[in-house]
């Protein structure tokens, strides 16, 4: 069995990105928050998430914002959060679920970032998100079948994404220590 990745174990992916940061996407309770934060420990890079770098801007939730300014004026603020945090260099960069779906995002990725899906089925989804009701989304009579209407729509646009790495039930270290092996492989065909 491998050893655990201590912080700042790869240094040299750190360095092979160039400019790019490494950006996480994929549906709510996929995990991007929590293995990004491991990943960023293992790469020695800084870690930004979209959802909270909003919250402390708008000193609110994502809930709150929701329910205050709706859905599309949410999404614009996305849109601008993630260009200011991927312009600003190497980091690993979790995004809001929905942020990959916009087309100009998307488009401003493929330029600065390799994207990493996390990809999960809907019993690994709905377990997660029932932990914590914080998800404006999913606050509807059946969550299930919304996240099963996600999982429709968006796959097929996350399938995009440079990495597709499979999230599962194990530690969130498994999963961090798979995307830098995936990051290594993807650096060595597509170098900076
Ligand atoms: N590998 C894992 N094993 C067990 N639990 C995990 C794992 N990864 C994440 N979790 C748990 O699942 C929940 C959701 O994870 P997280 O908040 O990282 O998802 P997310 O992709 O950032 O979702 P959102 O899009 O809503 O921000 C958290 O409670 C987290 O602790
Ligand atoms: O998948 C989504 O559209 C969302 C995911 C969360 O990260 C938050 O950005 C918000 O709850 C919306
Ligand atoms: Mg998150």
């Amino acid at each position: 069995m491998r050893s655990a990745s201590r912080p700042d174990d790869h240094p040299d992916i750190a360095a092979r990105l160039g400019g790019r940061c490494v950006t996480l996407i994929g549906l709510m309770g996929a995990g991007k928050s929590t293995v990004g934060k491991k990943l960023s420990q293992m790469l020695g890079l800084p870690f930004h998430d979209t959802d909270t770098e909003i919250e402390s801007a708008a000193q609110m939730s994502v809930a709150e914002l929701f329910a205050s300014y709706g859905e599309p004026e949410f999404r614009a603020l996305e849109a601008r959060v993630v260009a200011r945090l991927s312009s600003q260099g190497p980091q690993v960069l979790a995004t809001g679920g929905g942020a990959y779906m916009a087309a100009e995002t998307r488009q401003l990725l493929r330029q600065r970032a390799v994207t990493v899906w996390l990809k999960a089925d809907v019993d690994v989804l709905m377990e997660r998100v029932q932990r914590r009701a914080t998800r404006p989304l999913l606050a509807t009579a059946d969550p299930r079948g919304t996240m099963l209407g996600l999982i429709e729509k968006r796959y097929p646009v996350y399938a995009e994404a440079d990495i597709t790495i499979v999230s599962r039930n194990v530690r969130r270290e498994v999963i961090a220590e798979e995307i830098v092996e995936a990051l290594d492989r993807y650096l060595a065909e597509n170098p900076a």
